[in-house]
């Protein structure tokens, strides 16, 4: 029998965990690494990379095809970039054991992202880090039960509703049944089976984002009622919100931590700027956001 799901909420531990000790140096936040997508197709990574910047990662390097590099040195600064064109550059650039946490996923395209899912999982792939899994990662793993099989516990997985259907297609349609006698199957349930069976943390996002891992903690971050937060709808919010995972993977906050954490500023930062808002002020809204909460 499992417990009840916590309501993720401001509190003085998770505060505390967001602070920045005064002594500690940029390696001492870690280095996360973002892979990016081709040309035309760097925005959402570079959305998820100042997303991770912002949060607090020490360092947070873009891993781009040379054929995107210009597009990307053209529109980032603090964000540092490195070349990565297929499966050994991939490999060759996490001989560095300083990146301590990888975001996957977003804008990268399904075959790239599958190349690099490979590399991270597969047979003779490189040292499992802390990597948050989403948009086209998530597609990618869908269709290669090798590699969702392979899936560790310090992965982060984060589907929008299509995405679930696509990775859980029997839980998500339990999830839309009719209860023909009992009680129905709840987004708690779905995330919890899902969590089980991926065999590391799942955050199914939505106006009522559910967070499960393995074990059975699971936790709900609702943005509805006096928390709603409607300008959250909006291309690349997802994005920003994967990026945020991964920053504070790197800074050392378990899965279920980083995944919490995350997805309560996601919403405070939307609520903390309002009325239209786009992606690219999730990441803009947090120094904000940090010092309402006083740090
Ligand atoms: N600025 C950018 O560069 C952006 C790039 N993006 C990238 O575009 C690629 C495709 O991502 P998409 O998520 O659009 O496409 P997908 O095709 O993977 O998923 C969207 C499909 O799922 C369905 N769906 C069901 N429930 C849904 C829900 N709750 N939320 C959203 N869709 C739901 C939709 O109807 C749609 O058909 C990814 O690589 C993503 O990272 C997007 O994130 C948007 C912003
Ligand atoms: N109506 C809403 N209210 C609150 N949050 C929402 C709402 N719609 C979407 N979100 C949040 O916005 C983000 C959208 O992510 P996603 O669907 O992956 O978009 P994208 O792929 O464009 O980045 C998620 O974190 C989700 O929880």
């Amino acid at each position: 029998m499992f417990s009840q799901p916590r309501h993720i909420t401001r509190s003085a531990a998770m505060i505390d965990l967001l602070r920045k000790r005064p002594e500690a140096h940029k390696f001492d936040h870690g280095h996360a690494l973002v892979l990016s997508g081709g040309p035309g197709q760097t925005g959402a990574a570079r959305l998820a990379a100042r997303g991770a910047l912002r949060i607090g990662a020490g360092l947070v390097t873009l891993g781009v095809p040379h054929s995107a590099q210009m597009e990307v040195a053209s529109q980032t600064t603090a964000l540092m970039l490195t070349p990565i064109d297929d499966a050994d550059g991939l490999r060759s650039v996490l001989e560095d054991d300083r990146i301590n946490a990888l975001c996957l996923g977003p804008g990268m395209g399904v075959k790239r992202a599958a190349e690099a899912l490979e590399v991270l999982l597969g047979e003779g792939g490189v040292k499992p880090r802390p990597t948050t899994l989403d948009a086209d990662a998530l597609t990618a793993l869908a269709g290669d039960a090798a590699l969702f099989g392979a899936l560790h516990d310090r992965c982060v997985l984060t589907p929008h509703g299509g995405e679930f259907a696509r990775l859980f297609p029997d839980i998500a349609k339990r999830l839309r049944e009719e209860p023909m006698s009992g009680p129905a199957h709840s987004k708690v349930d779905a995330t919890r089976e899902a969590a089980k069976r991926a065999g590391c943390t799942v955050l199914f996002k939505g106006p009522d984002t559910v967070i499960a891992a393995p074990d059975g903690r699971c936790a709900i971050n609702a943005a509805q009622y006096d928390r709603a937060a409607p300008w959250l709808a909006t291309a690349g919010a997802g994005d920003v919100l994967a990026g945020f995972i991964a920053g504070l993977l790197a800074r050392g906050f378990a899965p279920m931590q980083a995944a919490q954490a995350a997805a309560w500023l996601h919403v405070e930062c939307a609520r903390s700027f309002g009325p239209g808002l786009i992606a690219e002020d999730l990441p803009e809204e947090l120094p904000r956001v940090f010092r309402a909460l006083g740090l």
